[in-house]
């Protein structure tokens, strides 16, 4: 078993990955921190797997533009790989499908096949394949790993637990040894009951499509990573004829990034758009 460290709260990451657009960099101060491990949480069709595509691209990018200079590694658990929105956001960020060159992908099918991976993915780090070290280390998704391999007894619960714990410390070292940005998606539950959920961060639960959720995976996955960031999403009547509740409606759907926890951001959230082009942020109020 490898042994977990205490981490210094006030030993804040500095160098950033920009999320590829300025008003989200500015939520999260001016990226996803490297040396750190970055959850996404939301419920379906949110847009974690956009921002995930987005930051595989801009991980590319040169320091003066806010990116890492580096290639990029994602690992998916829900197949298939979404080529064909990489290559339109590569092809609206940089004009070309050059890009998709430096992302290197891989399929995971579950926990423990996650676990062999990043044994294999050290030395891919120490020996990176192309001329650009790996800075980036995408995991989309890691509640899809333990949706259903674990039953709710003692035993698995205790066992899922371990593997959270293994996972994590193995991501933290890489994280920290090769100065890489690690980002992992996360689903929510549904909170059900008067008083809410446990309270992790800032917040016990937060809305979505007019419901109240938390992230998957519970207390021991949420003291696992370190900074968590919740996308939610709301549909919203933009026009109406107005004759009745049931009469023809205009919707549209608003989204949000909040972050829930981070030892070096506070409590914000800011308000963005999926486009064809790409995630973008709303400007700060
Ligand atoms: N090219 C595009 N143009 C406009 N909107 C898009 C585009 N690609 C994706 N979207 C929007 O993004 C939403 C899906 O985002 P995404 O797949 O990133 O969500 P998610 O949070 O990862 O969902 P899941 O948990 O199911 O994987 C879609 O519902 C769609 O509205």
């Amino acid at each position: 078993m490898v042994p977990f460290r205490a981490e210094n709260p006030l030993d804040l990451p500095n160098r950033k990955c920009t999320v590829g657009c300025p008003n989200l960099d500015a939520l999260l101060g001016g990226g996803v921190p490297c040396a750190s491990v970055t959850e996404l949480a939301s419920e379906s069709g949110c847009g974690k797997t956009q921002i995930c595509l987005q930051l595989l691209l801009c991980a590319q990018l040169p320091e003066s533009r806010g990116g890492l200079s580096s290639a990029s590694l994602c690992l998916f658990s829900e197949p298939p790989f979404p080529l064909r929105r990489l290559q339109s956001l590569s092809l609206s960020f940089f004009g070309t499908n050059d890009p998709l060159d430096h992302i290197y992908v891989r399929g995971v099918h579950s926990a423990d096949d996650l676990l062999a991976t990043l044994d294999r993915v050290d030395s891919l780090l120490s020996n990176p394949p192309s001329s650009l070290p790996i800075g980036l280390i995408v995991i989309d998704s890691i509640a899809a790993l333990f949706r259903s391999d674990f039953d709710n007894n003692p035993v698995d619960l205790r066992r899922r637990s371990n593997l959270f714990f293994r996972i994590a410390s193995k991501l933290k070292a890489q994280a920290r040894r090769h100065g890489a940005a690690v980002v992992v998606t996360n689903q929510v539950v549904d909170v059900v009951g008067s008083d809410g959920g446990v309270r992790v961060g800032n917040y016990a639960w937060l809305g979505s499509s007019g419901r109240r959720a938390c992230p998957a995976l519970g207390l021991a996955w949420a003291n696992c990573v370190n900074t968590r960031l919740f996308l939610s999403r709301e549909e919203v009547v933009v026009a109406s004829d107005g004759a009745s509740e049931e009469s023809a409606r205009v919707c549209r759907t608003r989204r949000w990034i909040r972050v829930a926890f981070a030892p070096h951001l506070p409590d914000s959230a800011r308000e963005f758009v999926i486009v064809r082009e790409g995630v973008f942020g709303f400007l700060g109020s």
